[in-house]
């Protein structure tokens, strides 16, 4: 499948993206409402609501003593912004962007995130359907709860990245690959920050953790590699489902690191962009240079595995400093509204990762959950873009913000 070199020409009901704001409060004037809050801030409890304690955790939870999630939403919210006034041409904004030769309407992308048919039902299919329909890129997990198939099939025409968690042995990683590029991926996240699941004490107290139950393998059914090494042991996904996803968690978490040199191996059976996922040091950025990476993302996971760093926030200025014009960086780690992604735009990242804002949407309603997730933080962009003075995406810059006090 061709990949498109644009996705701006969605459906123009979501456009501007300031526009829902007007839609919802029509709704007003016709006894309607949207799906749920439009309250950044409730979302995340009332999703509590409905959750099991068990699925909750998982999503809610983080590292340690989490210090490292607060650190990131904490060290965003200093980054504080200096508004222009009279700046006509910021009446209307144009939030475009362009990656590896894509344009994209909205600097926002669906942050990886596994495991999703504990949320809702549909899991990543419901997601996967909500960012094709925003025209914005759906990210994959290699820990989904839906087949490489499935989620292509939900994409429809949309963006499609696949990330990787890089299995130990080689043939598996280059079985996944080969899946992942038939089903129609183009992009690859690699995650780097994830070799072990992290002390994380909240699923400890719950005894939790979903592949124990089967939840988070559906892609090995993908990998050929990863199949003929369970049917040499005489297992089969459909009738030792627990088996092989205990083998399929050894193989996406090894456990052990790989080093630099490997990414070659990866380069040569990707014929995309290849981005590092979880970089947070300056020195990790240069080496990605080194090694030709074209992108990588500065995260810190939500805080869900290194406990005791810093902000993820605050890793992005040295790092932009550092490599900003030599590869792509992108961002994530704590981003909860529309000024989150501003400040992390003006900071020097091209683009942001949205992760657990658009989860607590799909656990509330599917894809109109995860719609109105990111329709409401666009809206607020495209809104706070204009009152600070900004008509387009470039045009933010650190020399605007005020931080660090
Ligand atoms: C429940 C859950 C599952 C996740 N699964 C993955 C995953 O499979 N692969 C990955 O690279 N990152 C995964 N992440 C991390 C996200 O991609 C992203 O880095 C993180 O959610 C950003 O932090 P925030 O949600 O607090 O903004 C997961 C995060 C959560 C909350
Ligand atoms: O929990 C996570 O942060 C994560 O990355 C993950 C890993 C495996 C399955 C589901 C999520």
């Amino acid at each position: 499948m061709p990949q498109k070199s644009s996705y701006t020409d969605i459906d123009k009901k979501y456009l501007p993206w300031s526009v829902y704001q007007e839609e919802l409060y029509e709704m007003g004037l016709h006894d309607k409402k949207p799906p749920f809050t439009t309250v950044f801030d409730e979302w995340q409890p009332l999703a509590k609501e409905r959750l099991s304690e068990t699925a909750y955790c998982y999503a809610a939870g983080s590292a340690g003593r989490e210090s490292t999630e607060r650190r990131n939403t904490e060290a965003l919210g200093r980054v504080r912004f200096i508004p222009h006034m009279l700046t006509p041409k910021a009446s209307t904004r144009n939030l475009e962007i362009e990656l590896f030769g894509v344009k994209y309407p909205t600097p926002i992308l669906v942050a990886p995130i596994g495991v999703q048919r504990l949320y809702h039902s549909e899991g990543e299919v419901a997601a996967a359907r909500a960012a094709s329909k925003l025209g914005i890129p759906y990210i994959m997990s290699s820990a989904s709860s839906s087949s490489m198939e499935q989620v292509a099939q939900a994409s429809g025409d949309g963006p499609r990245w696949f990330q990787l968690y890089w299995p130990e042995d080689p043939n598996v990683t280059v079985s996944m690959l080969e899946a992942a590029t038939a089903a129609g991926f183009r992009t690859l996240v690699v995650t780097l920050d994830t070799w072990n699941l992290s002390w994380r004490p909240r699923d400890l107290k719950n005894a939790y953790v979903p592949f124990y139950h089967g939840v988070g393998d559906q892609v090995c059914n993908s990998t050929e590699a990863f199949l003929d090494k369970m049917r040499s042991l005489n297992l089969s996904p459909k009738s030792n489902p627990r088996e092989v996803g205990k083998h399929w968690v050894k193989h996406i978490f090894p456990g052990s690191q790989h080093g630099w040199d490997e990414i070659n191996l990866l380069r040569r059976h990707w014929k995309g962009p290849i981005i590092l996922k979880g970089i947070q040091h300056v020195d990790d950025a240069k080496k990605a240079v080194e090694y030709g990476l074209d992108g990588i993302i500065v995260s810190n996971h939500g805080g869900r595995q290194f406990d005791g760093g810093i902000g993820s926030i605050e890793a992005l200025e040295p790092i932009v400093d550092a490599v900003g014009d030599k590869l792509t960086v992108l961002f994530d780690s704590g981003v909860r509204s529309g000024v989150d992604v501003m400040r992390a735009l003006a900071l020097g990242a091209k683009a942001v990762l949205i992760g657990r804002p658009f989860l607590w949407g799909l656990s509330l309603a599917g894809t109109d959950g995860v719609v109105h997730v990111l329709r409401c933080i666009m809206a607020d962009l495209d809104l706070n873009m204009g009152l600070a003075g900004y008509h387009s995406i470039k045009e933010l810059t650190k020399k605007d913000v005020y931080w660090k006090v």
